[in-house]
C-alpha cells in the first residue's frame, strides 16, 4: 500500500512540478517558446547585414505611473518602411518590453500619416538571394511573435497605409485600431511572395479561413468599416482627434485594473490561444495562484463591492 501511495505521489509530483521545473531551466516562458526559437538564425549572423542598411529608428517612451508605452516607426520619408537597422532596434525594444514590471499596455504607431508600407523596397532589392530573405524572414518572424505574447494589452493604431510587413506587424498586437483613411493591405501575393513574419497565420486565426484567403489572395486594401465589420479592427478613430491620444483614451477601459491582474490576463489569454488546453489549462490555473490573495484581490474582497454595470 505505500509503494502504491508512493508511486502516486512521485507520478503527481512529476506531472506537476517536473514541467514546471524544465521551463523555469531552460529560461523557455511564453515569449520565448522554443518552436519559436528554433526558427530564428543564430543572431549574429543575421545582425552583421542587418546593421548595414540603415534609415529611420524605432522609438520607445515608456510612462512609468501610467503602465502605457508607445512605440513609434519613425522614417517619414519612406511613410516608415522598416529598414534593417529598424529591424534590430524592434527586436530590442520588444526584450526590453518583456522585462518592463509596470508594463499595461502598449501601442504601436508610424510618424506622420501612416502606418508602415513593409519592408525597406531599397533593402528588399538587395537581397534576392534566399539566404538573406530566410534570414530576414526568421528575424521579423521572431520579433514579431515575441511582440504577440508581451504581458501588455497592445494595439495598432493605423493611420494611412498598413502594406505588406506592416500589415504584418498590425496583426502582431491585440487590438487594431483605424482612422477613416486607414486601410490595410496584404499585398504580398502581387510582390509574388507570401506573408513571412508570421501574418499569414494570425490574420488566419483573426478572421477565419475563407476571409484570410481572400484578403491574401486578391491584395486588395481594407478600409476600416470592412475591417471592423470582420474583426479585423475593433475601433474606428473619429476624424479630426490625434491617433495615439484617441487610441490611448480608448485602451484605458481594458487597464484600469493593477498591473499584475492586466498582465495575469494577457498571459491566460496567450497560453488558451497558442499552447494545446492541457498546458493552457496548467499556466492559467498558476496565473491564478499568482493574483489570489494579492493587492488587488484583497482591495476588492474588502469592499465587497457589488457590480451593477
Ligand atoms: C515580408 C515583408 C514583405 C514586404 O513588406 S515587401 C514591401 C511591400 N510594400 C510595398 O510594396 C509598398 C510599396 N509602396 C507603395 O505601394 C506606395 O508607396 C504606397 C504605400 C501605396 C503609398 O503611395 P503614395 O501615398 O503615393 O506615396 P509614395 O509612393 O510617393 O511614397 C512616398 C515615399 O515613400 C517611399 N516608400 C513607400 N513604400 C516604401 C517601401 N516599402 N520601401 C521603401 N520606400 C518606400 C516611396 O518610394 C516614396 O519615396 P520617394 O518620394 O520616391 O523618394
Amino acid at each position: 500500500m505505500f509503494t502504491g501511495m508512493a508511486m502516486s505521489c512521485y507520478s503527481a509530483i512529476k506531472r506537476i512540478l517536473v514541467p514546471r521545473l524544465t521551463r523555469k531551466l531552460s529560461g523557455c516562458h511564453l515569449h520565448t517558446c522554443a518552436s519559436t526559437c528554433a526558427a530564428a538564425p543564430p543572431d549574429d549572423v543575421t545582425h552583421s547585414w542587418l546593421t548595414t542598411v540603415g534609415g529611420g529608428t524605432v522609438d520607445l517612451t515608456k510612462d512609468e505611473s501610467s503602465g502605457l508605452a508607445v512605440l513609434t516607426l519613425n522614417n517619414p520619408e519612406r511613410l516608415n518602411a522598416v529598414t534593417g537597422n529598424m529591424m534590430l532596434q524592434l527586436a530590442n525594444i520588444v526584450n526590453d518590453l518583456k522585462d518592463w514590471r509596470n508594463g499595461k499596455a502598449l501601442i504601436v504607431h508610424g510618424k506622420g500619416h501612416t502606418f508602415c508600407p513593409g519592408a525597406d523596397l531599397n533593402m528588399v532589392r538587395n537581397m534576392l538571394d534566399s539566404k538573406q530573405g530566410q534570414e530576414m524572414c526568421a528575424f521579423m518572424h521572431k520579433t514579431l511573435t515575441e511582440l504577440h505574447r508581451l504581458p501588455l494589452i497592445s494595439v495598432a493604431a493605423i493611420d494611412g497605409h498598413a502594406i505588406g510587413g506592416g500589415s504584418e506587424l498590425c496583426t502582431a498586437t491585440d487590438f487594431r485600431v483605424m482612422t477613416e483613411r486607414a486601410n490595410i493591405r496584404f499585398i504580398h501575393a502581387l510582390m509574388g511572395v507570401v506573408p513571412g513574419w508570421g501574418g499569414g497565420t494570425r490574420l488566419t486565426r483573426l478572421v477565419g479561413r475563407t476571409r484570410a484567403l481572400d484578403l491574401l489572395s486578391s491584395g486588395r486594401p481594407i478600409g476600416p468599416e470592412e475591417a471592423l465589420e470582420i474583426g479585423l479592427a475593433n475601433w474606428i478613430i473619429p476624424t479630426g482627434h490625434d491617433v495615439v491620444e484617441a487610441t490611448a483614451e480608448w485602451l484605458q477601459k481594458y487597464t484600469k485594473g493593477k498591473t499584475e491582474v492586466v498582465r495575469a490576463l494577457k498571459n491566460v489569454v496567450v497560453a488558451g490561444s497558442e499552447l494545446p488546453v492541457e498546458e493552457a489549462l496548467e499556466r492559467e490555473a498558476e496565473q491564478f495562484v499568482d493574483v489570489w490573495g494579492g493587492p488587488a484581490h484583497e482591495e476588492a474582497i474588502l469592499k465587497s463591492m457589488k457590480h451593477k454595470k
